[in-house]
Formats: C-alpha cells, sequence, structure tokens
C-alpha cells in the first residue's frame, strides 16, 4: 500500500469535524488495504506483507509509530530535502526505514541518521513529507483517534464494534486486530481468539472518581440478582501502576501504558517468583515503602518508575518511557531505592482466565495467592469469606474483614454502616498518608482499558491532570531554565479532537532536576515565542495539587486554580487523557 493513500485519507480525517465521517474515511482505506492484502496476486489468501502494511496503515492512522523511538526530532526534520515529484513510497519503505533509524546508536550514528532521513524525506512528496514529519514528531498522535480507528476496523469489517474493543483491548494494540478482522476467513472467531495471554499486557482497567466514600458507593452499579452485590474498598496507593506476569521462572512486568520495565525492577520479579502460583497475571501498584513500613513521598518511587528521565534528549520525537529492549541495564541511580509491590487484582491463576469473573472470585484467588503482597482492603460486612477463612487464606491481616454479617439488621443500617466503615477506612489509611481509597463493585467484571463503573477512587487532595500550554524563562535562581508553567485544561470538540482552556500558572513544587528536565523537554516541544513565554505542543500532562478554584475573569475557562503546584509530570497519560474542564467546573461546584 502506497504512503499517499494513508496521507490522503488523513488529510481527509483532520478536514473533517464529524465523528462519523472521520470514521468512513479511516474504514474505507483500511478496506482497500485489505483487499490489498488478499488480492489474487499473493499467491494463496492473505499475503504477510499485505497484513504487515495493513497494521503500519492502523498505526500511522492513530497517529503513531511502530518504533518507541527514531532518535529524531523537530530540530533534526527543520531542513528537509526538496520533495520527489510522484508517490512512490510504499508503507513497508517507510516503516523498515524507521525501524533501520531507531537501531542506529555509537558513534557516528548522528551522520548515519541524517542521511538515512535525507533519503527518506527526498523520496517523499510534499505532502508525504508533511505527514510523515507530523506523524514522528507526534503531532498526529490524539488519543481520541485511537477510538475512531477501532471503529472504522469495525465498520470495514462489518463486525460489532464491542466485539473488537474487546480484542484491542486484550491485545493491547489495534493493528493485529485490524488484520484479524479484516483478514481471516471467520474474523468473528478470529477476535474471539484474541484472549488473555500471560506474558503479554492488556490495557489496565481504570477508575471513575468520586468527592468522598458515600458518593463513591452512590456511583457504583448496584448489585443485580439476589444474592449478588457488594462492595470493598481498597488503600490506593501512590506508585507506580505495574502488570505483572509470570510463566514459571519467567516474570515480566509492565507500566499502565503497556511499557516492559522487567530489567529495572529486579526486586519486583523476585517477589512474583515467591508467590505460590506458576501462572499468573496481578495488576497493582509498585511503591517505596520506609522503614517503618510507610510509604515514601511519590517522589521516590518516580525516581525508580524512570518516565521522565528515561527520555532521550530534547530532540527526541518518542513518546513516554522506553520499553527494555535486550541487554538494556537499569541505570545505577535508579537501584537505591526497593519497590514493592502490592497487587489489587489476578487477571489469571493456574491455567484459568479470570478478566470475566466477578471480583469478589478473583479477590478470593487473590487472597490465596498475594499474601503479604495483596493491598489492603475492608470488605463489605456480609460480602466476604468468613474471617477466619480469610485470615487463614491471606496467612496476613491485609484483608480485613469485619463487621456483622449481611442478614443481621436491615439493608439501610447495612449501607449505613458500609459508609460508616469505608469512610474509617479512608481516614485511616490517610493517615498513613496513602493517596486514598477505590471503592469497588464486588460484582464487576475485570474492564481492560476502560475507566469502569466498578471502581471509583477518592482522594483527600484535590489534584488535576492538565496540560502544558506555555512555559517562561525564569529569572534570579531559574535564569536560563523554563519555570513557569501555563496549565490547560482538555476541551473536547465534538469531531473528536481536542482544545485546551487555560486555568492559570505555577511555578511551585519544581525540584532542581524537574527544571532541568522540563527546560529540554519543553524546547523540544516549542512551536513559538512572544517575550519570555514559549509556546509548546500541547503534549505534556503534568499533575497538579490545588486548594481550590476562583472565579476569574482572566482566563477563558472563567475559572482559575488557587495554590497550584506541580506534584510530577506524567509521561503514562497522553494529553488525550488528561481532566476535562467539565471535570473542572464539577469540582467547583
Ligand atoms: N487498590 C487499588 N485499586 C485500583 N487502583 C489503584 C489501587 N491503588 C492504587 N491504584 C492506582 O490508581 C489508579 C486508578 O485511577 P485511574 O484509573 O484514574 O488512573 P490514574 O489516572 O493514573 O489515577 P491517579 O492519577 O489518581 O493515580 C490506577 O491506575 C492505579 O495505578
Amino acid at each position: 500500500m502506497l504512503l499517499a493513500e494513508v496521507v490522503d485519507t488523513s488529510e481527509a480525517v483532520t478536514a473533517t469535524r464529524s465523528r462519523l465521517a472521520k470514521r468512513a474515511a479511516i474504514a474505507e482505506c483500511l478496506r482497500r488495504g485489505a483487499a490489498e492484502a488478499a488480492s489474487p496476486s499473493a499467491d494463496t489468501g492473505p499475503d504477510a506483507t499485505g497484513a504487515d502494511e495493513l497494521e503500519i496503515a492502523v498505526a500511522y492512522l492513530s497517529g503513531e509509530l511502530r518504533q518507541r523511538r527514531t532518535g529524531l526530532g523537530w530540530a533534526t526534520l527543520r531542513d528537509l530535502p526538496p520533495p520527489a515529484a510522484s508517490p512512490t513510497l510504499t508503507l513497508h519503505d517507510v516503516d523498515a526505514a524507521l525501524a533501520a533509524l531507531s537501531r542506529l546508536a555509537g558513534a557516528g550514528s548522528e551522520a548515519a541518521r541524517a542521511a538515512a532521513t535525507s533519503a527518506l524525506f527526498a523520496a517523499a512528496t510534499r505532502r508525504e513529507q508533511v505527514f510523515l514529519r507530523a506523524l514522528i514528531i507526534g503531532e498526529l498522535r490524539q488519543g481520541a483517534l485511537d477510538s475512531v480507528v477501532v471503529d472504522a476496523v469495525a465498520e470495514a469489517a462489518d463486525l460489532p464494534a464491542d466485539a473488537v474493543r474487546r480484542a484491542v483491548m486484550l491485545r493491547g494494540a489495534t493493528g493485529p486486530v485490524a488484520s484479524a478482522a479484516l483478514l481471516s476467513p471467520d474474523p468473528l472467531a478470529a477476535l474471539a481468539g484474541f484472549s488473555l495471554e500471560v506474558g503479554r499486557p492488556v490495557r489496565p482497567m481504570l477508575a471513575q472518581s468520586a468527592p468522598d466514600v458515600a458518593a463513591a458507593l452512590d456511583k457504583l452499579p448496584s448489585g443485580g440478582a439476589p444474592g449478588t452485590g457488594g462492595a470493598c474498598v481498597d488503600v490506593k496507593l501512590d506508585g507506580i501502576r505495574i502488570q505483572v506476569h509470570r510463566a514459571d521462572d519467567d516474570v515480566r512486568v509492565f507500566t499502565r501504558s503497556l511499557d516492559d520495565i522487567t530489567r529495572r525492577v529486579p526486586e519486583i520479579v523476585a517477589a512474583v517468583r515467591d508467590l505460590p502460583e506458576a501462572r499468573l497475571v496481578l495488576d497493582g501498584e509498585a511503591i517505596v515503602l520506609g522503614p517503618d513500613g510507610a510509604p515514601r513521598p511519590f517522589q521516590e518511587t518516580a525516581s525508580r518508575s524512570a518516565t521522565h528521565e528515561a527520555r532521550g534528549g530534547a530532540d527526541d520525537g518518542a513518546a513516554g518511557v522506553t520499553t527494555d529492549g535486550p541487554g538494556a541495564e537499569p541505570a545505577p541511580e535508579l537501584e537505591s531505592v526497593t519497590l514493592t509491590p502490592f497487587f489489587f487484582d489476578v487477571l489469571h491463576a493456574g491455567g484459568h482466565d479470570l478478566i470475566d469473573t466477578p471480583l469478589r472470585d478473583r479477590l478470593a484467588v487473590l487472597d490465596r495467592i498475594g499474601g503479604r503482597h495483596a493491598v489492603r482492603r475492608l470488605m463489605e460486612p456480609g460480602t466476604g469469606p468468613e474471617p477466619d477463612a480469610a485470615d487463614a487464606a491471606s496467612g496476613t491481616t491485609t484483608t480485613a474483614v469485619v463487621g456483622p454479617g449481611a442478614d443481621e439488621g436491615s439493608a439501610d443500617a447495612t449501607t449505613h454502616d458500609t459508609t460508616a466503615l469505608f469512610t474509617e477506612f479512608f481516614e485511616q489509611a490517610v493517615r498513613e498518608g496513602q493517596e486514598g481509597v477505590v471503592v469497588k463493585s464486588l460484582d464487576s467484571l475485570y474492564a481492560a482499558g476502560r475507566r469502569g463503573a466498578g471502581w471509583i477512587k477518592v482522594k483527600p487532595r484535590k489534584t488535576l491532570d492538565l496540560v502544558v500550554l506555555a512555559v517562561e524563562w525564569g529569572s534570579g535562581r531559574r535564569q536560563g531554565k523554563l519555570s513557569n508553567i501555563h496549565l490547560g485544561a482538555r476541551r473536547p470538540n465534538p469531531d473528536g479532537t481536542d482544545g485546551f482552556v487555560m486555568l492559570g500558572k505555577t511555578f511551585k513544587g519544581m525540584t532542581d532536576r524537574m527544571l532541568e528536565w522540563q527546560t529540554e523537554r519543553f524546547l523540544a516541544l516549542e512551536t513559538s515565542r512572544e517575550g519570555h513565554v514559549v509556546h509548546v505542543r500541547p503534549e505534556q500532562v503534568v499533575e497538579i495539587a490545588f486548594d481550590g478554584l476562583q472565579r476569574s475573569t482572566r482566563y477563558p475557562g472563567g475559572l482559575a486554580l488557587r495554590f497550584a503546584r506541580v506534584l510530577r509530570y506524567r509521561d503514562d497519560k497522553r494529553a488525550s487523557e488528561a481532566d476535562t474542564i467539565d471535570t473542572v467546573r464539577s469540582l467547583a461546584g
């Protein structure tokens, strides 16, 4: 398939604000790609190159490269060679050229990179050059586009969108699902064949939020058949999300964004090897504990998560953490603190997939396996196993089962008790220095890749994940550093793209290391300058703590943050996942 066809489609997608029209344009492109892959000129049935090109098309239409990093950025792509007169580049040509670029390292690699980049761009027409540059530096990356592409796969293959979406969540990628949907003789069966595979990460379930425990309990979907229903509350640990896969001694650790960080976290690997089950998929959080067992501040955990530190230099187009390649060694400074894994869910144990099993049963398995690595939790009265059984099963006091059975007292009393008990649990967690709690429905299934209604988080601290829109040069001690950041909340447009609404600025909470890092990072994202203000592409998500919201005539949303301060940069979230202006308004009351 020619790159030009994807460029045409991408232009058509950008030109319309209608989600349906975007979906139709992408579906049409995928149909053509599928027809080409299955064309009679290919020997028998779909040919491998065609299937692979379909996967490349899906990636490019989603605004993604297949390579994690190319070593190319805005600066290296500023001056391009004269364009080719007519389109000849295939998707394969481009993917192969970028794969070769991503492997360049060591002495002489800079010159080789410049030569290879120039050769690739010289083979591209003007429109292809513009597209490729935007693709490589991440300008086309739009989380909202992912879901349009998934829907387009369903439309092109004439399959239910739910079946495609589920396969994508379980496979952790859209490309292979698109090939199966569009090229296999029995697409529905092929989609059903995507199941959890030990060793391959699935998109993690996400939580909704509520201002307090009572609101969280209200928000949970109520139970179904008699004998079901019920809730539990977990401590919410403020660490790094981990998904751990174990097949005997082979243990792999993945982040929230499905990056493989196994080599950086040998202590997690060791802890999981000690668990009494040889085939496992566990979901949890890794944190640094102090000698007293209390959680250390997030910054210490972050020093091991190697997220923003792991990014390359300013001229690096790749997003997020690096994936451990063969031979990658942990950087020495990252080993100075020890992570302890805590698990709050289990997706597979001993040959059984548990994704479609209710939480109450998954927790019973977790308590049997997790031991002291299970997250502390409180069951709603009357919903858990008998206290003795639970103690015996967990072997520890990490699982507290308290209160009278559900058959004692009225339903109202039970609801009241639950709210009071869960609130007490929340307050204790916060006193201990935990981030908050997550209230969960015991009926809920594991909603891979979705912000499921079955998990509701409650945090005492007011925080928002906002996007940096611009940054100002510092003065005094911060001379030469990009310091004061302009913060924007997301405003989704009807066509699925995002705009941003500025809510304020802050230069508080930044460590020296952060200042170093952000100066480099924001220069790489620079789009223009106005006096001491550097405008940047709205891509970097930052977690901000604030004391409240006040009315403002200065900012376009009519609201401003009070005492905003930086907690951390979030490289595990894209701008399309940042908090929206509607969420901010709901916090303002
Ligand atoms: N016991 C727990 N159950 C579920 N999630 C937990 C728990 N403890 C900590 N977490 C963390 O809380 C997150 C749930 O919130 P959400 O899905 O909204 O992700 P997030 O946007 O990264 O949230 P946050 O910034 O609040 O951590 C999970 O991603 C996980 O990392």
